[in-house]
């Protein structure tokens, strides 16, 4: 095999880090060299993940995480961990030179007092925050090639910013009174033990959780107000916790802010996203499922004009570990490293 770019992934245990070690199995432009945990370190990736017996990553044995040891073995690295845990590892890594792609939330608000108020902590490096992209390619693949670290979405963002920027980019609805409703797989709440992701816990039955306070909302309102030029834009967003493991739907409602047709509303979103392969927008009358979109960096959306209550009505699935972060984070990396957008990720979903 020609040669590979060496890159590290912080947090191969996790979900997101099992979902990211599956993409670089098969990935010809990208070579896993260190892949790090605190708690199975010394373990090999097969002996935690059999799924991974038989590919030459499946032999790599998981190290501890160490900032010297990675930025001496790789050009990248993948962070995989909690937010408040990966700021430190982001800031040594940049300070060594190692172009960074952190999953979590870290980095993604530009804003320090922001992040403080909703996450609950300071933040430790507000230096880095300028620097940061936000990394959802259909919008700022420019600026990712040319960073050093990018944050990569959030899950519910992702499906909520690509949801709703077209009718908010024409004007087609007004920015104040939208409601965002996403409902994710369980895979979401990462792979922590916990009484509340228990099979008998999420299994045949359905709830809602932190309702007006979740911490994706000032992500969503900072992505959406730029896109309509709109700071301090607000919206109510709710999540809901599905019994499956992976897929995220999000049911967005916006007012009409003039008479429009479906057609004209369909026009506007295929337009936008007529370059954009990964979004697909459905036709009129279908609507989109996650089992549609699953393993996949795939984005379906479906829309509906309803006149009696005149509101936009748009749905859009992803899911949730390859969109929603170890794909995108993938995707992301593939520009930073000038590799194509897509290399490792022409996936078709896997149905049923
Ligand atoms: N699950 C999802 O759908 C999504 C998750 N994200 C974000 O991605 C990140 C990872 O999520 P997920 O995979 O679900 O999380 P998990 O809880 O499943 O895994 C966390 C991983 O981080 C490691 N870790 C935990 N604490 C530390 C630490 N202090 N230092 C170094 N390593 C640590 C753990 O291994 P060990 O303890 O052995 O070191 C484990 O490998 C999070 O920030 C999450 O919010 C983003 C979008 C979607
Ligand atoms: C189902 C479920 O619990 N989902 C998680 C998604 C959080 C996540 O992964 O997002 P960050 O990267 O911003 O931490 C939640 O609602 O907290």
């Amino acid at each position: 095999m020609a040669h590979r770019i060496p890159v590290g992934l912080v947090g191969v245990t996790g979900y997101t880090g099992i979902e990211l070690a599956r993409l670089l199995a098969c990935h010809g432009g990208m070579e896993l060299v260190r892949a790090t945990s605190r708690s199975e370190a010394g373990k090999t990736l097969r002996d935690l993940f059999p799924s991974l017996s038989g590919f030459p990553i499946g032999e790599l044995t998981i190290s501890l995480p160490d900032p010297d040891d990675l930025a001496a073995a790789c050009e990248l690295v993948f962070l995989a961990v909690p937010h408040g845990t990966a700021m430190d590892m982001a800031a040594a890594l940049v300070e060594r030179g190692v172009k960074v792609v952190d999953l979590s939330a870290d980095f993604r608000l530009h804003d320090a007092e922001v992040y403080a108020q909703w996450y609950g902590l300071e933040h430790r490096h507000p230096e880095l925050l300028p620097e940061a992209v936000f990394g959802l390619p259909e919008f700022y693949a420019d600026r990712v090639r040319t960073a050093q670290l990018v944050a990569n979405p959030g899950c519910y963002p992702t499906s909520a910013i690509l949801g709703l920027a077209p009718a908010l980019r024409a004007g087609l609805v007004e920015t104040d009174g939208i409601v965002i409703d996403s409902k994710s797989g369980t895979t979401g709440s990462g792979r922590k033990a916990s009484v509340g992701s228990l099979f008998c816990e999420v299994s045949d039955t359905f709830r809602a959780y932190n309702l007006g306070r979740h911490r994706h909302t000032p992500e969503i309102e900072q992505e959406l107000g730029a896109v309509c030029g709109q700071a301090g834009m607000t919206v109510s967003f709710n999540t809901h916790l599905l019994p499956i493991n992976r897929g995220i739907l999000t049911t967005a409602y916006a007012r009409l802010q003039k008479t429009v047709s479906p057609q004209e509303a369909h026009l506007v979103y295929s337009e936008m996203y007529q370059n954009s392969p990964w979004v697909r927008v459905l036709p009129l009358g279908s609507l989109p499922e996650t089992r549609f979109v699953r393993g996949t960096m795939f984005c379906d959306i479906g829309i509906v004009v309803d006149p009696r209550t005149n509101r936009l009505i748009v749905v859009s699935v992803i899911d949730n570990l390859c969109r929603g972060a170890s794909g995108q984070a993938l995707a992301n990396a593939n520009l930073m490293l000038g590799l194509a957008v897509d290399e490792g990720l022409k996936l078709a979903p896997l149905v049923p």
